[in-house]
């Protein structure tokens, strides 16, 4: 850089921020105004006459009112815009931008090539003059997409093309340029080095100023219902699609707000860490939630399997999951749904004061008693309509009954009064209009009345009602909510009955072992419990049953690390979320929890949507790990090879064996020690949470957070944490615990042993006690170092 550049390139710094503080000043003095305005106008209130007496005079209070309110929507709304606009300009009053690109237009002839600074917001002076343009504007896409010459990009009116002659990069600190480089490639790799090799921290930064071309790709795509993006470990998937909802919600601003954005992620340690990223860029966070989050608050009465539970599960039968989890069982759950149409639906009594009052029987005549063209939602909903009016006639009968003089006989004051109204009730207020009454009374002032009685009877009458409908209300409500239905016996007997829906012996599953596996689930639900396999088909049979048509409202979902998801739930996702545009990633070579089947996932889930509707996106290049530790990493995969390595140097991961655990332990103590020493963040990740639990009270006395449970924070410092709770995140150092022959050996733990060692940015060591690992040996010797401790 050219001291003449820079000189040049500092008095525009300055002169932008001039302006920023002029628009400051402007924007607080805005505030000021608009809350003394605010107070006019809540002063308005005083001149709002309430007039009830006539038809007109309420008519003519209610139309005041409504101007009066109106009149303090409008202020508050800009005494709210010039608020976002203060906070806004604060930020940029420091670090207003990042890049500059000069670039001319072809069509333009002639005109000499423009130059734009681009930042985190866009900036323009009160003359409207564009000093600042926000990464997510078209035409920002220059930076991210390509080098110097002929760069296409796209804008809402469709592709447009530059001639780029110049591209700056900046480091801006306290109103300072720090450095300032031009670079000829797409973001320059020294940037980019530069944003790699800084320390790890329990939140995620946003990846704003040196997003990469593939991942701009991914951010600001708009066309595709599934996008769908795999990526190694490491290749910035998660940072991305951050910066992804940052853009969308920039883009249809207005229209989506981060309330129609919902994310399922890993685990909630994981929300936790990404939970910075979308304010830093001046966004409001979204909806994070993880599927068993999703699922188990509509179970509130099971205990719907854990992430740990999922994780350490004895494999029960693998071919049993695999075939809950397949597309397949989807349709055959529609297919049995779709039968209940003729036959097969379980109720239960409506029961009233410990007898039937109306019989299962009953309610299945109701049920079926419509034609066959009814779609099982329509058919509930009249089943409902005809067992409430049925619950209706019921209040003269009940009326009659003894128990309901006895009610009235033992009537307290108390109860009395509050049945009867005393002083709040106005003759001729039914119960349905009590809070249509109240809202009047309140309104217009009318002074209640008390409520008179002609006869006995009619007294005896009203009570008689009163009480009985009482009583009846929570069978009314069970009606509404279907708790007519026996979803679980339902539920039981659609498993039961499966080998009509579907051919088990596809999935290789025998008779036999559906017998068993059946016992186990019915054993489970005695006791409350079900699977997370069990708890997504429940619900979708529950939805299918009911007519439900999931969250309508939600615009785009995103799942993270996908591969740990079956296809049945992705199917029942899409079905819950029916007008959202999915964005899902993963990396199928840490599916931990589905294994071998996860290879199919990518075909099932895109084909629930329209083929010119789905894109793919592959992200081979990785960012996290230095060059080394990639290196050693994908060699643990079979098919590791497309994985490129980031080019930022380090030492070579190391694997430390000892004799015996002690001596593995001590090895731990000796690397926790050295790694304090060279101030990088220690992971000490183990398979499981026992074993997790059992090295923390080993290794009592050392400063270590055991983190046992998703819903711990991530602590700074060394933490022990368990392989399940560490996907998605990353640390400076990672200490894989227990990496021998006993503990890393079935050719199944390759994948999880390829992401935990992918957790490591800067350093990784791999300690154990006994045989080395044959899945490390089939490494080659030249990528890590061997110790024998
Ligand atoms: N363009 C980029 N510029 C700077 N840093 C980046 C970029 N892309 C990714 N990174 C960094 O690389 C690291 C890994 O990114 P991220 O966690 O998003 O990867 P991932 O693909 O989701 O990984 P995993 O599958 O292992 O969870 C993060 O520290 C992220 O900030």
């Amino acid at each position: 850089m050219s001291n003449e550049q820079l000189i040049t390139e500092q008095a525009y710094l300055n002169q932008t921020l001039g302006k920023i503080n002029e628009s400051l000043d402007i924007t607080k003095e805005e505030i000021k105004k608009s809350k003394g305005s605010l107070a006019d106008a809540a002063s308005g209130w005083d001149d709002v006459r309430v007039k009830t007496s006539t038809y007109s005079g309420i008519v003519e209070t209610a139309m005041s009112v409504r101007q009066q309110q109106q009149a303090i929507a409008e202020r508050e709304s800009a005494k709210s815009r010039a608020e976002v606009r203060f906070q806004t300009l604060s930020k940029q009053a420091g670090k207003p931008y990042f890049a500059r690109i000069d670039f001319t237009d072809p069509q333009d002839d002639g005109q000499g090539p423009e130059s734009i600074y681009i930042g985190l917001a866009s900036y323009s002076d009160e003359e409207g003059k564009f000093w600042v343009y926000d990464w997510r504007t078209p035409v920002a896409s220059i930076y991210y997409d390509g080098g110097l010459g002929q760069v296409d990009y796209l804008t809402p009116v469709g592709p447009q093309r530059a001639d780029v002659s110049l591209k700056r990069q900046f480091e801006i600190e306290g109103g300072d340029i720090v450095t300032l480089f031009d670079t000829e490639e797409a973001i320059g790799d020294a940037m980019l080095l530069n944003a790699l090799s800084g320390e790890s921290s329990t939140k995620m930064k946003s990846i704003v100023t040196t997003i990469q071309k593939e991942q701009n790709k991914i951010i600001r795509n708009t066309d595709a219902d599934l996008l769908f993006v795999q990526g190694a470990a490491g290749s910035g998937k998660t940072a991305a699609i951050m910066q992804r909802v940052a853009y969308l919600l920039y883009r249809y601003r207005g229209k989506l707000n981060s309330g129609q954005v919902v994310m399922f992620s890993p685990n909630q340690l994981f929300n936790d860490y990404v939970d910075q990223v979308l304010p830093e860029l001046g966004e409001q966070n979204l909806v994070q939630l993880t599927f068993f989050q999703y699922a188990s608050r509509r179970l509130p009465r099971f205990a719907v399997q854990t992430l740990a539970e999922r994780f350490e599960q004895t494999v029960s039968n693998e071919k049993i999951d695999r075939m809950l989890g397949s597309l397949e069982m989807f349709k055959a759950t529609q297919k049995y749904a779709q039968s209940l149409n003729q036959k097969g639906l379980h109720a239960r009594n409506l029961n009233f004061r410990g007898e039937p009052l109306i019989t299962r029987e009953k309610i299945l005549d109701i049920y079926y008693q419509y034609n066959e063209n009814y779609k099982l939602s329509q058919r509930l909903e009249a089943t409902q309509d005809t067992l409430l009016r049925s619950l209706r006639a019921q209040v003269g009968v009940q009326m009659k009954k003894d128990w309901v003089e006895l009610a009235i006989e033992n009537l307290s004051k108390e109860e009395y009064d509050e049945m009867v109204g005393a002083g709040s009730t106005r003759i001729g207020d039914d119960e349905e209009g009590d809070a249509g009454a109240a809202t009047r009374r309140h309104q217009l002032g009318a002074q209640p009345q008390e409520r008179e009685f002609k006869s006995d009877k009619q007294e005896r009458n009203f009570l008689a009602k009163k009480i009985v409908t009482q009583a009846l209300r929570p069978l009314a409500k069970k009606i509404r909510r279907s708790g007519f239905i026996n979803i679980n016996a339902q539920y039981v007997d659609f498993l039961k009955v499966l080998p009509n829906f579907m051919n088990l012996a596809d999935f290789g599953v025998s008779d036999a072992e559906w017998t068993e596996y059946l016992q186990q689930v019915i054993a489970d639900f005695k006791d409350h419990k079900l699977t997370l396999a069990n708890t997504t088909i429940y619900l979708y049979l529950y939805d299918l049953i009911t007519g439900k048509h999931g969250q309508r409202d939600i615009r785009y979902l995103f799942i993270d690390e996908i591969q740990d998801y079956t296809p049945y739930q992705l199917a029942f996702l899409k079905f819950s979320f029916p007008n959202a545009k999915f964005t899902v990633l993963g990396d199928l070579n840490q599916a931990i929890f589905t294994q071998d089947w996860a290879n199919s996932l990518e075909e099932d889930f895109a084909s629930l949507f329209a083929p010119e509707k789905v894109e793919m996106i592959e992200l081979t290049q990785t960012y996290r790990s230095t060059e080394q530790i990639t290196n050693f990493s994908k060699e643990l995969l079979e098919n590791g090879k497309t994985i490129e390595a980031f080019n930022r140097d380090g030492e070579l991961p190391v694997l430390k064996l000892a004799k015996d655990e002690a001596g593995a332990l001590q090895a731990v103590k000796d690397q926790l020690q050295e790694n304090a020493i060279d101030q990088e963040q220690t992971a000490i990740i183990t398979q499981t949470l026992e074993a997790a639990q059992d090295l923390a009270a080993n290794l009592d006395g050392e400063d270590v957070t055991l983190i046992h449970s998703e819903n711990q924070r991530l602590a700074p410092g060394a933490v022990i944490i368990p392989s399940y709770l560490a996907k998605g995140l990353e640390f400076d150092a990672v200490v894989i615990w227990q990496a021998d022959a006993d503990h890393y050996s079935a050719q199944d733990q390759q994948r999880l042993l390829y992401t935990v060692a992918s957790r490591a940015m800067h350093r990784l060591t791999m300690i154990g006690a006994g045989e080395i690992s044959p899945l490390i040996q089939a490494v080659h010797q030249s990528l890590y170092a061997r110790e024998e401790v």
